[in-house]
C-alpha cells in the first residue's frame, strides 16, 4: 500500500509520525517543495497528476480547500481519498465533482471520524425513524480566533460566561466554519442529514477542551454522547483525537478482522 499524504499542519504531522513510514508522499503547494522535502525527506509533488502511479491512499489534512483542490483528481485516477475536511461536503459543488470523480476513477471517499464518536450509532440509528439529531460544539474562546465568531464575541476580552456565536443547520455551520465545525458535517451526514442537524457552536471560558454533544432521538431510542478532546500543541483548534482517528483508520485498511 503506497500512501499520500496532503497537509503538512498539526492534523497532518501527528499522522505522519504515528503511521510508522506507511505515508511516502507529500502532496504540498509548488510553492513549498523544496522547503518541504528537506523537513520531511519524503518525495513531494505539487498536483495529485503527479502523485506516483502505484499510490492507493491520498489523506487529507489539509482543509476544504485543499481536498476541493486536489481530491477529485486524485479520484479519478482511482486513487482512494481519506479524509477530515468533512464540513467540505457541505457544498453541493465540490460534493458533486468528488461523487463523479469517484464514480470515474471507481474509487471511494472515506470520511475519518475525527474528533467525534458515536457516528457509528447514528448510522445504525438512521435505518429506523430518525426523529432529531443535535451538535453543539463548545471551545474555549481561543479555540474559536480566525472563525466568524470573532464577528459576534470579542475574543480578546476574557469572556466572563458561555457565548452561543452560532445556531443554524449543519450545512451552514461547516461553510461559516470551515474550520470548526467539520464535527457538525459528520454528526449530519451520520444521522439526518446536513439541512436537518441543528447545530450551536459555543464560546465558553469554562471549557476545559474542545467538547462535542450529540442528542438524538428515534425509532432505536434515545443518544446522548459528550467528548472533551484535547486540542493538538500545535493548533489547540484542532482536537488530538481527529489526527488519532485518521491513524486508526489507516490500520484498519490493512485489518484482516475490522469494523464495518
Ligand atoms: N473532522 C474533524 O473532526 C476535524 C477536521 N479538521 C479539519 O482539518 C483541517 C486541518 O487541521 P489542522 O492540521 O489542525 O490545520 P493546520 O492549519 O495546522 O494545517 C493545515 C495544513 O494544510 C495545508 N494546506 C491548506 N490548504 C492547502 C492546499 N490547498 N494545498 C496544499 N496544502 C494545503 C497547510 O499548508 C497546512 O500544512 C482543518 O482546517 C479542518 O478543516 C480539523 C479538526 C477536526
Ligand atoms: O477538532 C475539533 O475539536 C473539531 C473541529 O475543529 C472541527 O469540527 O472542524
Amino acid at each position: 500500500m503506497s500512501i499520500a499524504i496532503l497537509g503538512t499542519g498539526a492534523i497532518g504531522n501527528y499522522v505522519r509520525a504515528h503511521t510508522d513510514g506507511q505515508i511516502t508522499t507529500i502532496l504540498t503547494r509548488p510553492a513549498r517543495l523544496t522547503e518541504v522535502q528537506a523537513e520531511t525527506g519524503l518525495a513531494c509533488v505539487g498536483s495529485a497528476q503527479d502523485l506516483p502511479d502505484g499510490t492507493t491512499l491520498l489523506i487529507d489534512c489539509s482543509g476544504h480547500a485543499g481536498l476541493a483542490e486536489h481530491g477529485p483528481t486524485a479520484l479519478a485516477r482511482g486513487i482512494d481519498v481519506l479524509t477530515v475536511s468533512i464540513g467540505a461536503l457541505a457544498d453541493d459543488d465540490i460534493a458533486k465533482k468528488l461523487t463523479d470523480a469517484a464514480a470515474q476513477g471507481g474509487s471511494k471517499l472515506h470520511l475519518a471520524n475525527g474528533a467525534i464518536g458515536a457516528l457509528d450509532a447514528l448510522r445504525g440509528a438512521r435505518v429506523g425513524e430518525l426523529e432529531r439529531v443535535t451538535y453543539t460544539g463548545r471551545k474555549p474562546p481561543e479555540g474559536w480566533r480566525g472563525s466568524p465568531a470573532e464577528e459576534v464575541v470579542d475574543l480578546s476580552n476574557p469572556l466572563t460566561e458561555a457565548v452561543a456565536h452560532f445556531t443554524g443547520s449543519a450545512r451552514q455551520a461547516a461553510l461559516q466554519y470551515p474550520k470548526n465545525a467539520n464535527v457538525a458535517a459528520a454528526v449530519a451526514l451520520a444521522g439526518v442529514g446536513l439541512d436537518d442537524t441543528s447545530v450551536s457552536l459555543i464560546a465558553d471560558p469554562e471549557a476545559k477542551g474542545n467538547t462535542h454533544e450529540i442528542t438524538a432521538q428515534g425509532a432505536f431510542g434515545e443518544l446522548t454522547f459528550t467528548i472533551t478532546g484535547k486540542g493538538l500543541p500545535t493548533n489547540p483548534r484542532s482536537s488530538a483525537l481527529a489526527a488519532m482517528s485518521v491513524v486508526a483508520a489507516v490500520r484498519e485498511r490493512s485489518s484482516t478482522i475490522r469494523f464495518a
